[in-house]
């Protein structure tokens, strides 16, 4: 076994249905014909490794997939196409993430903790670490929803580097808060790369991706731009945003569009296809390269849209849970129900059939 990475993410894509309500979601699940839902591919292929011990940064505009890509590697969502391989348990920081509003800050410390695996005595030998760490006073007591945004990180971050992961995902939490907190969020996280644990460290600041990161990846509109040396990456990355900032109002819309408009357009046959075909030239003697290529597509991966023999299930399940409803409510039996259907509409019917036929009787 290859020991030298600790996430591997292969030919990941995601897509997204852009649903305009619950609606159009609802008839588009029970539709017999395609769907004509646009379609937003997020990833479009991203494959890379995140060393044992390494730092990694993610950068890239606004919408560019980084969250994306992050919450794929956290498991917190599904990826459409591709593999990820995740060794270790991870704890992933994001302003909020994984915080139960209804709950207060406390409360929160002991799910979050016993989510990830401890048990209720190490929680509670943790307990004052994480509470001073966070220092939000009183504000502990309280729903997490009356947070601050600072708030939220503070907690989401002290309790996620206190519970002892082997990789961290880091998702824009320094964004947010005040100097001093940044500047102890900073030492953690040093001590963390002293530890050789493993990072993913998500960033719009470069000075943080520069202080921070060993090597960086630029995911551009739902590609890999470029992956190496996180001086190298950065100067790039500088060198397209002077660009683009050069752009008139009217040539950046313009940009931004085409970038869109292949994220719609993406096919993600083709690019199976064109994966294959490069693995069937490094491999000319490999007969079996299309079968494995599909299997790294769709072979670990769980689909979000429900297969026909699922939706006729749930049809039946949920016609026969209202044939349910309906005999409890009206008295009838089923037989009676399903034979009369009518009957249930208009009971008088049914009682003036009875006293019909008593009255024969
Ligand atoms: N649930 C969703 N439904 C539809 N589109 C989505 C959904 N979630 C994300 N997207 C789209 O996917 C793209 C990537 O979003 P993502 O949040 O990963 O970008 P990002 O690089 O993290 O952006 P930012 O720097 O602003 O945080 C965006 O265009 C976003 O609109």
């Amino acid at each position: 076994m290859d020991n030298s990475y600790k996430i591997k993410v292969q030919n990941v894509t995601k897509e997204y249905d852009l649903y305009k309500s619950q609606a159009e979601k609802l008839r588009a699940f029970f539709s017999l014909r395609n769907s004509t839902v646009p379609h937003f591919w997020s990833l479009m292929g991203i494959s890379l490794e995140v060393k044992s011990g390494e730092t990694l940064g993610l950068i890239g505009v606004n919408g560019s997939g980084k969250s994306t890509l992050s919450n794929i590697i956290s498991g917190i969502i599904p990826q459409t196409t591709g593999e990820v391989e995740v060794r270790g348990d991870t704890s992933i920081i994001a302003i909020g993430a994984g915080l139960r509003g209804n709950l207060t800050g406390l409360e929160n410390i002991r799910l979050k903790a016993l989510m990830q695996g401890l048990t209720n005595p190490e929680i509670d030998a943790l307990m004052d670490d994480i509470v001073s760490f966070a220092d939000i006073g009183d504000f502990l007591y309280q729903p997490v929803k009356s947070y601050s945004s600072g708030m939220k990180s503070r907690l989401g971050f002290s309790i996620a580097v206190h519970v002892n992961p082997d990789i961290l995902i880091i998702d824009e939490a320094l964004s947010v808060g005040d100097d001093t907190f940044y500047q102890k969020c900073v030492d953690k996280i040093a001590e963390f790369k002293d530890e050789g644990k493993t990072i993913v460290f998500v960033s719009h600041s470069l000075k943080q991706i520069e202080i921070l990161c060993d090597r960086v990846a630029w995911i551009h509109y739902g590609t890999l731009k470029e992956l190496g040396a996180t001086k190298d990456v950065v100067k790039h990355y500088r060198e397209f945003t002077k660009w683009f900032k050069g752009q008139t109002k009217a040539e950046k819309k313009h940009f931004q569009r085409q970038m869109k408009a292949n994220q719609k357009s993406f096919d993600i046959d083709a690019y199976q296809q064109q994966v294959t075909e490069e693995r069937q030239q490094a491999e000319p003697n490999d007969s079996n390269v299309a079968a494995e290529v599909k299997k790294s597509f769709y072979g670990s991966v769980i689909s979000e849209k429900m297969s026909w023999g699922n939706r006729i299930l749930t049809l039946a399940v949920g016609v026969l849970f209202v044939l349910t409803c309906l005999v409890n409510v009206s008295g009838h039996s089923l037989g009676d129900v399903l034979q009369h259907p009518s009957n249930i509409v208009h009971p008088e019917t049914v009682l003036h059939d009875a006293n019909k036929t008593s009255a024969v009787k």
